[in-house]
């Protein structure tokens, strides 16, 4: 579903993404590993066209990402470090902006469901700059996926979220899955990865130093160590 044909991308001088090849299927999870640095986010960020690439190519059922360039970021579901939450509004308030933004449908009580959904209902009407990190965290996960994308792009999706935080996530991915979502998720932790991931690959100085379809935290750790001191 998504694509990516020899993907370079420099930062300032300095090329931080280099010979990108890979794939992710609707309904797949790829994890994506490395040491800081390394261009995960960077990786992350050429997939939401943050960043434009410099060469090479990025496909989406098969065509030209860049030629469906409104339609792909329709599409998107983005959860990362950075919450992208209006403070100084409630989660309704919140959750309404992205609504309108997406052209939601039924809005007002697709709000009402992501709101207990995230277990937030409660909350809906107090300013968000009063929650802690573990409740933005899980507004966060109610903006990424309330216009249902079919592309979720995920930096570290764990940060900050109590264990029924984590296992909620989980079971959120699991559906996505099953709604055929394709999804990219950047991770520090290994043991989260065979839980939802179907492969990962291995990010070393902007180039992919290996790919797994075993996703055992176990093996992914000995592949990691390997690798990294390899280089
Ligand atoms: N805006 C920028 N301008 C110049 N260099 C940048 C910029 N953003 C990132 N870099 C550099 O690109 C490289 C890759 O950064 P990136 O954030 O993608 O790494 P990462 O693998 O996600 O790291 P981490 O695990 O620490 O989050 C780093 O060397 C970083 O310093």
């Amino acid at each position: 579903m998504i694509v990516l044909h020899n993907v370079q991308k420099k930062l300032g001088m300095r090329p931080v993404l280099r010979h990108i090849h890979m794939e992710v299927k609707k309904g797949e999870c790829l994890s994506i590993v490395g040491p800081n640095g390394a261009g995960k986010t960077t990786l992350l960020k050429v997939c939401a066209c943050i960043h434009q690439i410099d060469a090479g190519s990025m496909y989406w059922n098969g065509q030209d990402v860049y030629k469906q360039l409104t339609e792909y970021k329709r599409n998107l579901g983005w959860i990362s470090h950075h919450h992208f939450l209006y403070e100084n509004f409630t989660p309704v308030e919140n959750l309404r902006f992205y609504s309108e933004l997406y052209g939601v449908k039924n809005c007002e009580e697709t709000i009402k469901r992501w709101l207990k959904i995230v277990d937030l209902y409660v909350f809906k009407d107090i300013p968000v700059r009063t929650f802690s990190k573990g409740m933005k965290q899980r507004l966060s996960l109610a903006r990424a996926l309330l216009h249902e994308p079919s592309i979720l792009l995920l930096d570290e999706p764990f940060t900050g979220l109590d264990q029924d935080g984590v296992q909620l996530l989980f079971h959120l991915l699991q559906q996505e899955k099953e709604k055929q979502t394709a999804i990219m998720m950047v991770t520090h932790d290994f043991s989260h990865i065979e839980k939802i991931s179907n492969k990962v690959i291995f990010l070393h100085k902007g180039e992919i130093a290996a790919e797994s379809v075993q996703t055992e935290e176990k093996h992914i750790k000995e592949m990691y160590k390997t690798l990294v001191d390899e280089r």
